[in-house]
């Protein structure tokens, strides 16, 4: 099923992301939910709204975080996706520090790599090997990379590891990135796209047609239960 929704704000299309989980995670009272966070500048209005308004709301003590993609930079670097959600929400909120696993952007590119992936293999429920996340929460780039794999990787969408190390081609600065499987596998793949920038790469993600042409189409196109959540204005 894919789930399109456009709305007048990134204010209100955080609030119908989070409703959604907060939802689904009513659902299914007894079970503890995992959810992977992305970075960029996306998420910020997302953390905000998600503290200001329902933290109160929200059982922190069934969530474990963990994070889609991270620069390979320290937490306290502002390019640092954990420290963006660490500064904007987790700091403010009660939830245990062993409730999230940060991808350790400091450390040695590949160990990390394979010590993130073995973490996420021995904490998340997988099926036939993969990881199955409940929640993955997605933006896209205006070159129509997702996670961190940019359209000069599109090797990355179909590896065996959870997680791979990426380069951004225009800086040349190295990542560690979700692949494509736990992507495609999770049970809400979410993409929360706000900014008139995003509008025309946008359409083409939509596109079906296009489905091959972007790692953010490509997990569109592919993903089991896809959503996504829109405000195409600043
Ligand atoms: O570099 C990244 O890019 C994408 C999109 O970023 P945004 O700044 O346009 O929101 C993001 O989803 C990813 O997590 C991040 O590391």
């Amino acid at each position: 099923m894919i789930d399109r929704n456009l709305y007048a704000s990134p204010v209100q299309a955080s609030q119908a992301l989070i409703t959604h989980i907060l939802e689904a995670m009513d659902e299914e009272p007894e079970r503890p939910f995992t959810i992977a966070l992305s970075g960029g500048t996306t998420p910020a209005t997302l953390f905000e709204v998600w503290e200001r308004e329902y933290a109160a709301y929200t059982p922190w003590f069934r969530i474990y975080f963990y994070w889609v993609d991270e620069r390979c930079v320290p937490p306290d670097d502002e390019l640092s996706n954990f420290g963006l959600a660490n500064r904007l929400l987790l700091s403010k909120i009660e939830i245990p520090s062993s409730h999230y696993y940060r991808i350790v952007g400091e450390g040695v590119p590949e160990e990390e790599t394979k010590q993130y992936s073995s973490i996420v293999k021995t904490t998340v429920p997988t099926v036939d090997g993969v990881p199955v996340f409940d929640f993955v929460l997605l933006g896209i780039g205006e070159d129509g990379h997702t996670s961190s794999i940019f359209p000069d990787r599109q090797d990355l969408l179909t590896v065996g590891e959870p997680y791979g190390v990426s380069v951004n081609p225009y800086n040349k600065t190295v990542r560690i990135c979700m692949t494509g499987f736990p992507l495609i596998e999770a049970r809400h793949t979410c993409f929360l796209v706000t900014g008139e920038n995003k509008c025309s790469i946008l359409k083409e993600i939509l596109d079906k047609n296009k489905e091959e042409v972007y790692p953010a189409s490509y997990i569109w196109h592919h993903a089991r239960n896809p959503q996504l959540y829109a405000s195409l204005v600043s």
